[in-house]
């Protein structure tokens, strides 16, 4: 049985974009701009691991071909010569890595060494530096995957990846958790989440998965376990009244958290879906205690183990939506009652969403913890790392 660890780990653990692109582009390697002659330094082994820090820090994908070149490099680097034995021809992934280290052939391990930072340092010259979002402050704050503004007392987190249907990366996870430390002490009222184009959120950006480290992926799945506690517990312990404006659709972590919500609009073109079942995990977002709660047994089981996805109008039936507006409409009549609301007496808002969430706040970080720990075993299923490897192949990731 291959999980998705064997698959990807090597190649990928050493570098943020994850799995390699479609095999069927692999590259003639010979073209790659290598700087095979320099004598002058030699690289370290801390060369090295700043050169593989350095490529975390890329926010472009340099593409299969160099991803490739790197992976072979840094095999070469670390294990020498290619003895293992030639994957079958279906075996697309690990052929393509294979043929690459092989044409390496026995190159010494510190050439090797020195051409993986050479190759890294020529690469991230011609490349743009990182711009990590920050926390809102007055006015807009933030670009790039997150977008943070603070106008007339209302704190707007924008998900900005309209290309990838606004998927949440982990450095996402990072900025929210920023923004909405920095919302809680502004002087806005509200704060509101919601989506930049055709979809609010695809939900946790699958690529994450493949971000495996030297240590393995039981690191990798104990790592996120903490994260995704940490994202949730910020939710659970917010103290302002938070918002969605559902513009379009929400798929699993975007969905499960509006259960912690207090109020939730969404656009009549919005659906909610959590395919859970399908991609071999479980719920989280407290979704296994707030689901139930809020729309019965039944109609949480369907959703969060069935995977049925919902439109706009019946998630309002079933009490995860406040309501639905007409998408023609939506904008203009959402952000016209939220800053309605925002002259209210902000004490007075702020008191009673103390007294709603007071009483089930430890409840629901149990229920956080008891969904991670669960997370953490289903992320490295074979049920899990298969249903991955098939959407990230299907869109020529691996
Ligand atoms: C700390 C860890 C916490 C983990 C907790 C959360 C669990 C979850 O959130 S589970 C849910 C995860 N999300 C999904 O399963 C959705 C996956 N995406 C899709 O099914 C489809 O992309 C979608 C139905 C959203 C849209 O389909 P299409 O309209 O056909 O568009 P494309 O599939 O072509 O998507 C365009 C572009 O976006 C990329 N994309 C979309 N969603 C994701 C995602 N979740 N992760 C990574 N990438 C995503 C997709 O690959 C396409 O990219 P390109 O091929 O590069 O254009």
């Amino acid at each position: 049985m291959t999980t998705m660890a064997q698959v990807i780990c090597g190649l990928a653990r050493r570098w943020c974009f994850g799995a390699l692109g479609s095999p069927l582009q692999v590259p003639c390697l010979q073209a790659l701009p290598l700087h095979l002659g320099r004598t002058a330094t030699r690289a370290s082994q801390r060369d090295l691991e700043n050169a593989v820090h350095q490529v975390k820090l890329w926010k472009k994908d340099p593409g299969n071909e160099v991803k490739l070149k790197l992976y072979a490099l840094y095999k070469q680097a670390t294990e020498g010569p290619c003895n293992l034995p030639k994957p079958g021809m279906m075996d697309l992934v690990n052929k393509a890595k294979w043929d690459a280290w092989s044409a390496l052939g026995s190159l010494p391990k510190e050439t090797a060494r020195e051409n993986y930072v050479d190759l890294v340092s020529s690469l991230s010259a011609a490349s743009e530096p990182p711009s990590p979002a920050k926390p809102a402050a007055d006015g807009e704050q933030a670009g790039g995957d997150l977008v943070v503004t603070s106008e007339n007392h209302i704190t707007t987190i924008t998900f900005n990846r309209p290309a990838k249907k606004n998927a949440i990366t982990t450095q996402m996870y990072q900025d929210i958790m920023l923004a909405l430390q920095a919302a809680s002490k502004d002087d806005s009222v509200l704060t509101v989440l919601t989506g930049n184009g055709e979809y609010y959120c695809s939900g946790n950006d699958l690529t994450n998965f493949t971000d495996i480290p030297p240590e393995g992926p039981e690191e990798k799945a104990r790592t996120n376990a903490i994260l995704l506690r940490e994202f949730v517990d910020c939710f659970i312990d917010f103290p302002k009244p938070l918002v969605a404006v559902v513009n379009g659709p929400a798929v699993g972590i975007s969905v499960t958290l509006l259960g912690l919500f207090d109020l939730v609009y969404a656009s009549d073109r919005a659906t909610f879906h959590t395919p859970f079942g399908p991609l071999g995990l479980s719920p989280e977002g407290c979704s296994s205690y707030t689901f139930p709660k809020m729309m019965g047994p039944s109609k949480a089981a369907e959703m969060l183990i069935f995977g049925r996805k919902l439109t706009a109008q019946e998630a309002c039936a079933q009490g995860l939506v406040t309501e639905v507006f007409p998408d023609s409409t939506f904008q203009k009549e959402v952000w016209t009652r939220l800053r309605a609301y925002t002259k209210l007496p902000p004490n007075a808002v702020r008191t009673s969403r103390e007294v709603m969430r007071s009483k089930g706040r430890e409840r629901l970080h149990a229920v956080n913890a008891e969904e991670c720990g669960a997370l953490q075993q289903r992320w490295l299923s074979e049920e899990c790392t298969s249903a991955v490897v098939r959407f990230l192949s299907r869109r020529g990731k691996l």
